[in-house]
């Protein structure tokens, strides 16, 4: 079974506070998750592979240890997955960026697709999928599906919220993916929306609402 983390950090915790609150708008919203989104990559690169360089420091040469060529890329889920790529992207500068465009059927609740570019390399890339919300989970699910067929076999899954529900899918469904979280909620509402949540993450990122 993957593994869960969630990040408890007091900074991560005193950021989601104010991404929670429904006075936040959009401009302090987006800071916050691209903020809490850095302080993400810091814990989700822990397991990179290091080597060891010779080195020459002012005083003396020395061997210290460097990333050693792991190729990573991010795959935010649009919209609302936008909002997670330059926090992350700050730490991991030489990472490939690849899109993935799925909205939730409000009916269905089953997840649409409707754009999709990856880098060609996909398949030898350390893939970390971005999502600030994974409720149903149907569409976190269906984005590490199509990577998978894509042929993509390193992923790991980095969402601000879950839901148990959401949560529970994607470790039935995908064992091999860990999930990295700032928090889990306690469920969904009638309309499968993470309470308590931070409401509609796309629509609070981009003031569509
Ligand atoms: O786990 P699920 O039940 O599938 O729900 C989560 C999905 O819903 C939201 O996207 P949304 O459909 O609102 O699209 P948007 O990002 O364009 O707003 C969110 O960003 C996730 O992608
Ligand atoms: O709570 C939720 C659930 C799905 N999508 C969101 O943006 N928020
Ligand atoms: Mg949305």
């Amino acid at each position: 079974m993957g593994k869960v983390i969630v990040l408890d950090h007091p900074l991560i915790k005193h950021k989601l506070t104010f991404v929670r609150d429904k006075n936040t708008g959009p401009k302090e919203f987006r800071e916050l998750v691209k903020e809490i989104s850095t302080l993400m990559a810091y814990e989700v690169t822990r397991d990179l592979p290091l080597e060891e360089v010779e080195i020459e420091t002012p005083l003396a040469k020395t061997k210290s240890q460097v990333i050693s060529g792991k190729k990573l890329g991010l795959v935010p889920i649009l919209r609302a997955g936008l909002g997670m790529v330059e926090g992350m992207l700050d730490l991991l500068p030489a990472a490939k960026v690849g899109h993935i465009g799925l909205y939730r059927d409000p009916q269905t609740l089953k997840p649409v697709e409707y754009y999709c570019k990856l880098p060609e390399d996909v398949g030898e890339r350390e893939l970390i999928v971005l999502d600030p919300m994974l409720a149903t989970g149907g569409s976190a699910d269906a984005a590490i599906n199509f990577l998978k067929k894509k042929g993509a076999h390193s992923i790991k899954l980095a969402c601000l919220l879950a839901a148990p529900r959401g949560l529970e899918l994607i470790q039935s469904n995908h064992p091999d993916v860990d999930v990295y979280l700032a928090a889990i909620d306690e469920g969904l509402n009638d309309h499968a929306y993470i309470v308590p949540g931070i409401g509609d993450a796309g629509d609070r990122l981009f003031g569509t609402k």
